[in-house]
């Protein structure tokens, strides 16, 4: 695992463009390599500005969607097609315009409240870590954090710290030999939530970790400045080849 990395854009809507930007290149240059690419998104108000930026831009049809898997790194447990779902922004920012180049079975929700036999956080983590299981190949031998080695796994930050739907001081931050967990209680509503576990987060070959505005720079200089992950969970947020901070002046700490 390489040193964390932290590139500072001027303000969120550069940031939003940038990342973009950078995610289609990543994309075209794993292409070029290996198949499928595997990449995890993100909700809240950034993550979803970069996949409207996405959308937008000409570079997305460099990019072959019918080899790109699509991941949620977390959801909040909320019936199918609320809007306060990470799933429900993303399809309307990203995935409708790209309906026809991204097939359908390559997007992997987590599953909702209502779905058929989900009746708990709990529930649709368990789901979600048999359909991560089944892109890493080999056998399934039901135990551990098994994952797809996502090309980048992007996540958002909240004032607190929190990553994903690892909040600071909860107990999911321990969840282990898992890829996923349920969550009860977040601070930041709703309270029920599904989110990958850091083991899942960890296995990662790029994780992104995107923040804009001056809400977050005070969670962001703690984090810099040594918080643990029990304090601030962005600091376990790191991929095993790169670990990328991306960031607006904002919400960057003053030297
Ligand atoms: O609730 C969530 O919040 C975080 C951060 O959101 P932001 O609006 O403060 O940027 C997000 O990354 C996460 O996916 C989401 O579930």
């Amino acid at each position: 695992m390489g040193p964390r990395e932290v590139i500072v854009h001027p303000d969120a809507v550069v940031l939003a463009q940038a990342v973009a930007a950078r995610l289609l290149t990543r994309l075209v240059d794993v292409q070029s390599v290996r198949r499928p690419a595997h990449v995890g998104v993100t909700g809240g108000t950034v993550g979803i500005e970069i996949l409207a930026a996405v959308a937008a831009s000409p570079l997305r049809d460099a990019v072959d969607w019918s080899g790109v898997h699509l991941w949620w790194g977390d959801e909040r447990f909320l019936p199918d097609g609320d809007p306060e779902r990470n799933e429900t922004q993303a399809r309307r920012a990203l995935l409708d315009p790209l309906a026809g180049a991204l097939p359908a079975g390559n997007v992997h929700p987590m599953l909702p409240s209502d779905a058929p036999g989900i009746a708990s956080p709990e529930d649709s983590a368990a789901a979600y870590a048999r359909e991560l299981a089944a892109f890493t190949g080999g056998p399934d031998d039901g135990s551990g954090a098994r994952v797809p080695a996502f090309d980048v796994l992007m996540f958002g930050m909240g004032p607190d710290g929190h990553v994903a739907s690892l909040f600071p001081g909860h107990p999911a931050l321990g969840a282990a030999g898992t890829s996923t967990v349920g969550v009860h209680g977040a601070p930041k509503p709703p309270p029920e939530r599904v989110s990958f576990t850091f083991e899942a987060i960890r296995a990662a070959r790029e994780v992104w970790v995107v923040a804009a505005g001056a809400a977050k720079s005070a969670a962001i200089a703690a984090a810099l400045g040594g918080a643990s992950v029990e304090q601030m969970p962005v600091v376990g947020a790191v991929g095993q080849e790169r670990t990328l901070w991306l960031l607006d002046a904002a919400a960057t700490p003053a030297a």
